[in-house]
């Protein structure tokens, strides 16, 4: 489902963040990211959402070569791919609804619909009675929780995390990493970057390790 064939990305001002990295993920896999601060987890990310592209090697989702995949194609492509951040950047000034609906309003779906998927959105997140909400008024676990439901409303195959669960206690992030795993089980794609290493060794999932934007590990654990 994404496959790295050795990819590197070199930033602009020579900062090589990535070196010959390969993998595959299949399809409905569940993985895990880690490696140091710095190692090139965002970026490896960021190569996968296209908002960034690499100096040398290629990256595909399915089938789909996106050193190949033309601009015009690249929202196509990002409705296919949920994204959920640390700060799960929320609009503060909308309710918890409208946050929610973001994804939707993009991709022209009518009133309806949007009604209909938001709320099957916020329901799987646990969330319904809270959607008249400013999110402000949320916790920090139901913050998060929002942005999830924004991220699987548009029904994704692949979900990529970038330390979803930074800002949270133990007991928060296990709740959250059990979510994916619900969404996994019913086929989505998961990988999910996190320098919590104790939370992940408690989820036996595969671990990739990246050091100084390389490959380290690749395990099972
Ligand atoms: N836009 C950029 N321009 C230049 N260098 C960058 C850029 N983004 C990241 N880097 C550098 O690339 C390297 C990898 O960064 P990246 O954010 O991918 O690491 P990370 O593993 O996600 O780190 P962290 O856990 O701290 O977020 C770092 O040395 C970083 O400074």
């Amino acid at each position: 489902m994404i496959r790295f064939d050795q990819v590197s990305k070199r930033y602009p001002g020579g900062h090589q963040a990535l070196s010959a990295v390969s993998f595959a993920i299949r399809r409905g896999e569940m993985a895990f990211l880690t490696g140091h601060s710095g190692a090139g987890k965002s970026t490896l990310l960021k190569l996968i959402m296209l908002m960034e592209r690499p100096t040398a090697g290629q990256v595909f989702i399915g089938e789909q070569n996106l050193n190949h995949l033309p601009a015009s194609q690249i929202p196509y492509l990002r409705r296919r791919i949920g994204v959920v951040f640390q700060n799960h950047q929320l609009l503060f000034d909308r309710s918890v609804f409208e946050n929610v609906a973001v994804p939707l309003h993009i991709s022209g779906y009518d009133q309806h619909d949007i009604g209909r998927r938001v709320r099957a959105a916020l329901d799987k997140v646990g969330l319904l009675n809270k959607e008249k909400l400013n999110p402000i008024a949320l916790s920090g676990g139901e913050q998060q929780r929002v942005g999830i439901a924004r991220a699987i409303v548009n029904k994704p195959a692949v979900i990529l995390a970038d330390e979803p669960t930074g800002n949270l206690d133990p007991e928060l992030s296990a709740e959250i990493m059990r979510l994916f795993e619900q969404f996994n089980q019913v086929g989505v794609t998961m990988l999910i970057a996190s320098h919590d290493l104790r939370l992940i060794a408690r989820m036996h999932h595969r671990v990739l390790t990246l050091q100084n934007g390389r490959v380290s590990q690749d395990a099972q654990v």
